[in-house]
């Protein structure tokens, strides 16, 4: 976001106490019994009934790659309360509501946006805007110069930015973060938003693997544990959710969104994810891989492995003479290819361990990425006989940020935390 463009943010400093808070990291393959931040201070995870806090509401998730930012917008602002709001929010509000686009790198998703839903003790309208971390500076820049700081408000943050810019935003903006676990916000955003966006949420892909047959059906998630979550960011963490509030995070790996855009800017020379997704829409991976029938000549029967598997991830490029052929729209997809397969097989090992049938695939990876949507779930069902289901979120990687802005409403004079 440059720093001309204005965009939101919400100041003033936290009421309540710091509390230490733990990461909820676990590693790859130890299970981590996990509390939710609010049982880890000791605070009682049910909705504060003091009055919630002054406006504006919003909730970022500060990833390793994007950051993430909702904002809410009351509808049911009586008169008075309309005329006593002061001018700093209601230009907030203006400027969110009139552009899609801020400056070159913010985009506000425009597509998601939730109406009539209720937060707190307000009804209004959900706005879903991203940018890339690494303007966080210019971002920063701005709110100063926009007078954010004047703003006798609260801002809610997760993700591990969080952290890494808390003395940031306290030197820059003199604001001071009010941070929250991320694993604790995507599984609450996700609850959340299920609940408020029923019947349009949740789907899944009939045929995945036929052109003309693949259909994009509704999911009924009215009853959703024990249910497996894959969040695919920069890196990637799979979270079982056994009930509500009570989910541990069980497995992750180094090798996700993030990998797919370093490894395709590599290859390629692209500079942007859509690009490298174009990119992969139209190459063929099989001038990349090494498939099955590459080194069988057809079919490995006895083990059920047809021609067409990828045998070999990348594993004709030893090759000088195949090399000097490939294209960039091949190296891409292969790229993809190689990403998601492996995140797939990961997600269906562990849905195997945890006897969890459903797996919520979510994480800005699958933004505008219909190859991997499809890829996943394929593999989820034809490798598991058809046990397991691969689900998909209409709302992808904004699970975190609304369940930071939640958590606002939830601590009311915000008891945070602090790393
Ligand atoms: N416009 C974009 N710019 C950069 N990456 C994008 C974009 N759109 C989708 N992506 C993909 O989404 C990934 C980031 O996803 P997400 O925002 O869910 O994770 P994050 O919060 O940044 O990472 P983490 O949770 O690991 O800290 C990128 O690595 C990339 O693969
Ligand atoms: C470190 C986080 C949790 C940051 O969101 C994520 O990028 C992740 O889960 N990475 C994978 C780490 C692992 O190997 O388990």
């Amino acid at each position: 976001m440059p720093v001309e463009e204005a965009s939101p943010q919400a100041a003033s400093p936290p009421s309540g106490p710091s509390k230490a808070a733990t990461n909820g990291h676990g590693s790859v393959v130890a299970p981590v019994a996990h509390k939710t931040i609010m049982e880890q201070n000791g605070i009682a995870s049910h909705p504060s009934h003091d009055a919630p806090p002054s406006m504006p509401w919003f909730g970022m998730d500060i990833g390793g790659t994007l950051t993430k930012l909702v904002y809410f917008e009351p509808t049911d602002l009586s008169e008075a309360e309309e005329e006593s709001e002061v001018e700093t929010i209601k230009n907030i509000r203006k400027y969110l509501k009139s552009n899609s686009a801020y400056g070159e790198t913010g985009h506000r998703d425009a597509h998601l946006q939730m109406e009539n839903v209720r937060v707190g003790n307000h009804t209004g309208t959900l706005h879903f805007i991203r940018f890339p971390t690494s303007e966080m500076p210019n971002f920063l820049e701005l709110s100063k110069s926009k007078g954010m700081a004047t703003l006798a408000s609260t801002i809610c943050a997760t993700g591990g930015g969080a952290y890494k810019f808390e003395e940031d935003f306290q030197r820059e903006v003199n604001l001071t973060l009010h941070k929250f676990d991320e694993l604790d916000c995507l599984i609450r955003g996700i609850e959340y938003i299920e609940d408020n966006n029923m019947d349009r949420e949740c789907y899944y892909f009939l045929n995945p693997r036929s052109e003309d047959l693949c259909e994009k059906v509704t999911f009924d998630f009215s009853d959703p544990y024990p249910f497996l979550v894959v969040n695919i960011g920069s890196g990637v963490s799979i979270l079982a959710v056994d009930g509500p509030d009570n989910y541990r995070r069980v497995s992750g790996t180094s090798l996700g969104g993030g990998t797919f855009l370093g490894l395709s800017c590599l290859l390629t020379g692209c500079k942007t994810f859509e690009e490298a997704i174009e990119l992969a829409a139209q190459g063929n991976n099989e001038n990349v891989d090494k498939l099955v029938r590459d080194i069988y000549g057809g079919d490995y029967q006895r083990f059920g492995l047809g021609g067409d598997i990828v045998a070999s991830s990348f594993g004709q490029m030893n090759s000088a003479e195949k090399r000097a052929k490939v294209s960039r729209e091949d190296l891409a997809c292969a790229t993809l290819i190689t990403i998601t397969n492996n995140i797939g097989s990961i997600a269906r090992m562990v849905a195997a361990n945890e006897k969890i049938e459903k797996v919520l695939f979510v994480g800005n990876f699958l933004r505008v990425n219909p190859i991997s949507m499809k890829l996943l779930s394929h593999a989820m069902e034809f490798w598991s006989g058809g046990q397991l289901k691969a689900i998909f979120l209409e709302h992808e990687g904004y699970f975190g940020a609304v369940g930071s802005m939640l958590e606002l409403m939830r601590t009311g004079e915000l008891p945070s935390c602090s790393g």
